[in-house]
């Protein structure tokens, strides 16, 4: 098959999608691979990496969308791109299209077949092309929001850790999967109050078990975030409903009840947010205040450190690219479940439930375009 890598072109992504690694993965069986000049920069890796690899090199993006029988992304799709995809083409990426209408009507126009990283889903529920970047972002969240809780970012002035004769910071992480369980590791590493709040009572008492003393669990509900969120200096949102629009878990009217120069760092941005008043930022202008509470909403999270992120997602994407690439889309989704579950948008028909019902379109079960 011919594969295209194109640079990714979102605000401060430096991701790339396939490794000079990968690359030689795909030289051996078979496969042509084409990668955008400097597509690697950002991750560490130069044009002579990829083309020893077994890569050829082209100079601009509509060159590598015009070869490529699919396209091997990070970050979804945006506006200029739209008019660069084929009818019939593969997209592998991230798409989040339960946040963008707009998204998901340009995929239903160009006809692709779009798989998106963040819904391949093992019968165990896990999400193994998501887990790495969650891993990423929970971990930076809490950097982050350490940052933005200086006075000079406008936060309320405290070290998360505190000092001896000085309480630590409170920090609440509402989430308990796999970015909540990251920040919750680096928010009580630092030494902060760490409450982690999910509706699962299952993972609550899991977190209970392999947490340190200075974490707490409690159960998600409006009363108790209504509660906490009045005394927590960090606020960490980190639900999800696979493919789905998240819920709103802070509304509007909870902000005047909450400490000027609280910072709340919504993780779950990608997919819709789970405050009320996110709204998508990014790395050049992350931040911005609503009623003395600093909002960090970027939503590639992960482009920040492109070299970790970069080896991390590409060691959990790339078995199922070489499938993709040795046996067609059909064929690799028939053959391999989890990876159906990636099938979005296909042949201008939405395949996936959570998606259709975030827009109120027809949705079609997936086995019909197999
Ligand atoms: N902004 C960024 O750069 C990045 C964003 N993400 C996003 O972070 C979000 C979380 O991802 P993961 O941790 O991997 O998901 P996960 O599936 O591992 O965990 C989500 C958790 O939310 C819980 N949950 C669902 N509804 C809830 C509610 N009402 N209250 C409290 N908890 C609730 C679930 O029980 C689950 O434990 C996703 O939207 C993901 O796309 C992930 C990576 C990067
Ligand atoms: C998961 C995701 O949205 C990211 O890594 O940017
Ligand atoms: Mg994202």
């Amino acid at each position: 098959m011919i594969i295209g890598v194109p640079k990714e072109i979102k605000n401060n992504e430096n991701r790339v999608a396939l490794t000079p690694a990968g690359t030689a993965e795909m030289v051996k069986r078979g496969h042509e691979v084409y990668v955008q000049t400097t597509a690697g920069n950002g991750s560490g890796f130069t044009d002579d990496d990829y083309t020893t690899a077994g890569a050829k090199m082209l100079p601009t993006i509509e060159e590598v969308y015009a070869i490529a029988e699919m396209i091997i992304k990070v970050k979804e799709p945006i506006e200029p791109e739209y008019k660069l995809i084929r009818k019939g083409q593969i997209l592998y990426t991230y798409f989040h299209f339960a946040s963008s209408e707009e998204l998901t009507q340009a995929m239903i126009e160009r006809e692709a077949i779009c798989l998106a990283y963040e819904t391949v889903e093992l019968d165990d529920r896990s999400l193994p092309l998501l887990i790495p970047m969650s891993e990423v972002a929970g971990r930076m969240s809490v950097q982050e929001g350490a940052k933005y809780l200086e006075k000079t970012y406008g936060g309320y002035g405290v070290l998360l850790g505190g000092v001896p004769g000085v309480t630590p910071a409170k920090v609440l992480i509402i989430g308990g999967g796999i970015v909540g369980t990251e920040a919750a590791k680096m928010a009580a590493g630092l030494g902060a109050d760490v409450t982690i709040m999910d509706v699962s009572l299952k993972r609550l008492r899991y977190l209970d078990d392999i947490m340190p003393a200075n974490v707490k669990t409690m159960m998600s509900n409006e009363y108790n975030i209504r509660d906490m969120i009045q005394t927590h200096n960090l606020i960490i949102g980190a639900v999800l409903i696979p493919g789905a629009k998240a819920p709103k878990l802070i509304t509007r009217d909870m902000l005047p009840t909450m400490r000027p120069g609280t910072v709340m760092v919504d993780v779950a941005v990608d997919q819709g947010g789970c405050f009320e008043t996110t709204k998508p930022t990014t790395h050049d202008n992350p931040n911005f205040v609503i009623d003395g509470v600093i909002h960090y909403c970027v939503a590639n999270m992960p482009g920040a450190v492109p070299r970790t992120s970069t080896l991390a997602l590409t060691n959990a994407t790339l078995p199922n690219a070489i499938q993709l690439a040795s046996k067609g889309w059909k064929q690799a989704c028939l053959d391999n479940i989890p990876l159906r579950k990636g099938l979005n948008v296909v042949n201008g028909k939405i395949v996936y439930k959570e998606v259709a019902e975030a827009f109120d379109l027809p949705y079609v079960p997936v086995e019909t375009v197999l």
